[in-house]
């Protein structure tokens, strides 16, 4: 897939594109993008999807931090991985939020060769987003291009509408593994290794504390979760994540995020780790004492150990 960042861009074959911000790239998007990849291909078209850089809202309130689940850079990843020929990143500014709708389809046409453009189901933009798509169909007209409207996705047999919104609040709540089935894919923290107070070590369970480098993604819910842990983007193992105060040790309050791995020995400080979360397993407790609390450690391990054998969450 190649990056599209900057705007005259040619593509002589022409494109076929969806337009969004693909927060988590989740099932429902990856079913869109199958039908831009198809529709392309039928047209002897390349494929692309338009995105942002920024979150729109984040332009217009300056003091809105949104809660995400994708990084720029997760989502880019991502997005790789589902066969698309090009990703067309816009930087979303404030003169672009007062362009009209037709005006917005006309820059996308004359800047990046759009021929056909596939809308979600219910994705409106343009200025005050007052139009809709049978509005959008009539400008393709006008403009020469195709308007087509993506349906909803909705997959087995809970009739659950996937969208980035309904996945952020499971991993709110800490339901990763209802939010993994929902993104296809495990949701994630990356961050590097810092010391904590090394009482981990003293009772056989060391914790790797990471610290998140990125202010929007979002942290679930405080608790215990069965995790898989990949070691500067290579070691791959099993693990157990605490995210809390740790009441049975510290009252501080500060909320940290820590792994202990399975069948590992060795130092992590300053290394570059990647957390899936797979299942959540209890909440935080304040216990009586490092005994009780390593007691529970084992208990939570091995819980933890017959989640991860049994997982068919992918990778
Ligand atoms: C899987 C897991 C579950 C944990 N559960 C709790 C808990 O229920 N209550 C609590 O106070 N601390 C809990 N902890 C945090 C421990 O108190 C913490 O790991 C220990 O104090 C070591 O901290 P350190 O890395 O700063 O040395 C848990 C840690 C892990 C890895
Ligand atoms: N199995 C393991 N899981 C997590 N960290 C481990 C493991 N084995 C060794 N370590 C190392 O031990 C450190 C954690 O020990 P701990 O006593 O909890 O110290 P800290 O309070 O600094 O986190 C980790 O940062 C890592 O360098």
């Amino acid at each position: 897939m190649q990056i599209i960042e900057q705007p005259h861009t040619i593509i002589e074959t022409g494109i076929v594109a969806g337009i969004g911000f693909f927060d988590g790239v989740h099932s429902g998007h990856r079913s869109l993008i199958s039908n831009i990849i198809s529709t392309a291909q039928s047209r002897d078209m390349s494929s692309a999807v338009i995105t942002f850089r920024n979150h729109p809202r984040e332009v217009l309130h300056s003091d809105y931090c949104p809660q995400l689940i994708n990084t720029f850079e997760e989502k880019i990843n991502n997005l790789s991985e589902t066969g698309l020929d090009y990703c067309i990143v816009l930087d979303f500014t404030v003169e672009m939020s007062q362009m009209s709708a037709f005006e917005f389809i006309e820059f996308l046409i004359d800047n990046y060769s759009l021929k056909c453009l596939f809308i979600g189901y219910d994705h409106r933009f343009g200025h005050n987003r007052s139009e809709g798509f049978d509005d959008y169909a009539k400008y393709g007209k006008i403009l020469g291009i195709d308007v087509l409207q993506a349906k909803m996705y909705m997959p087995g047999e809970k009739h659950i509408n996937v969208s980035s919104s309904v996945i952020r609040k499971l991993i709110n709540e800490g339901n990763v593994s209802e939010a993994a089935l929902l993104l296809n894919h495990p949701y994630a923290l990356q961050g590097y290794v810092i010391s904590g107070y090394q009482i981990g070590r003293k009772i056989g369970f060391p914790t790797a504390n990471i610290a998140i480098n990125n202010l929007h993604k979002i942290i679930p819910a405080n608790g215990v979760y069965a995790v898989r842990i990949i070691v500067n983007r290579k070691y791959h193992y099993n693990g157990m994540v605490n995210i809390g105060n740790r009441p049975t040790v510290h009252s501080d309050g500060e909320i940290c995020i820590e792994a202990h791995l399975f069948d590992f020995s060795g130092n992590l400080y300053e290394q570059y780790i990647k957390i899936q979360f797979i299942a959540r397993l209890r909440s935080e407790k304040k216990m009586n004492g490092l005994k009780e609390l390593t007691d529970q450690l084992q208990k939570d391990k091995e819980h933890a150990m017959n989640i991860l054998l049994n997982s068919s969450i992918s990778y």
